[in-house]
């Protein structure tokens, strides 16, 4: 089974955990799965550098550690110092990295730039219909963040606008492209799925959702591919054995976490800024990631 039958397969389950787990507990559920497979499916690009990078191929695993740290700690303070723009930045980033992981298998022909185009489109109407369905919430977030009083009134034109692209784009890879074509009705089926539980879905729980069952889980597939040439029970049990103390440190960092600053306005802003602290490398090396195993 294709990894994508099992994020449609397991999105109904979650559709049917609406109506048996109350609000809270989907949300506290939600915050768990972010950050678990957050840190997971991030935990081992300390592995995947030196094989994407060749300059860093020898160099010893503290150094490689002390310098993957260095970078976080940079886009930390650029998030606390220039925080509007560094979430312009981060949603942005974060866009093109969720359509990239979702459309390179698919896109393997033609030329860079609709391609590129074409993802980050992809990226920006996942975020632009969890942002549209729970936009009080995500303004309130931003604002926290930015201390910049924001509104997204501007994201029905936007979300009409990336349509317009998305669909002539689409017309241009289904000429181009065999493998979009026999695709497209599987993903347009995939897309009005997405919609409909962004809609009935509380925003952590729907983010959650997204990220880990569209996102996560097949970019952990196409991890373990690139590190160990096959996706199978060894291997992905190696995988996880990598992850699994920086997951530890990660879960009690937040239960911690969330009982100091539970009863603050600011506990989903600072999440969020410590998420996008540990987005920005990933989203390079996974880019090289794919550029290297395409070559
Ligand atoms: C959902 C959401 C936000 C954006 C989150 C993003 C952009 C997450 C990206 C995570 C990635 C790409 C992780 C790594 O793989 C905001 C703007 C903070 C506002 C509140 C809700």
């Amino acid at each position: 089974m294709k990894i994508y039958h099992y994020s449609i397969v397991l999105s109904f389950v979650t559709l049917w955990l609406n109506s048996y787990i109350p609000s809270q507990g989907l949300y506290l559920l939600g915050l768990f799965l972010i950050l678990s497979f957050g840190i997971i499916h991030g935990a081992n690009d300390i592995v995947i550098i030196p094989n994407a990078h060749k300059s860093l191929k020898n160099k010893p695993l503290i150094k490689l550690i002390g310098i993957y740290l260095t970078v976080v700690l940079c886009f930390a303070l650029f998030f606390t110092f220039f925080p509007s723009i560094a979430i312009i930045l981060f949603i942005l980033f974060s866009a093109y990295h969720f359509g990239e992981q979702h459309w390179h298998n698919i896109i393997q022909e033609g030329s860079k730039i609709p391609k590129f185009i074409f993802e980050f489109c992809y990226g920006c109407l996942i975020f632009g219909l969890i942002f549209m369905f729970h936009q009080t919430e995500v303004e309130k977030i931003i604002t926290d963040i930015t201390k910049v009083p924001i509104t997204l009134d501007f994201l029905q034109y936007l979300l009409l606008g990336i349509g317009i692209i998305l669909i002539a784009l689409g017309f241009y890879f289904f000429k181009t492209t065999t493998h979009f074509k026999t695709q497209l009705a599987e993903q347009i089926l995939y897309l009005l799925v997405l919609t409909i539980i962004f809609r009935v879905s509380d925003l952590i729980w729907a983010f959650s959702i997204y990220f880990v069952l569209w996102h996560s889980i097949p970019s952990l597939n196409d991890q373990i591919h690139f590190i160990y040439g096959e996706v199978n029970k060894s291997n992905i049990l190696k995988y996880l054995k990598k992850a699994f103390w920086y997951w530890v440190i990660s879960i009690i960092g937040l239960v911690v976490f969330y009982l100091l600053f539970k009863d603050t306005r600011i506990f989903e802003a600072l999440l969020f800024s410590f998420l996008a602290a540990i987005t920005f490398p990933h989203v390079f090396v996974i880019n090289k990631m794919f550029k290297q195993s395409s070559s």
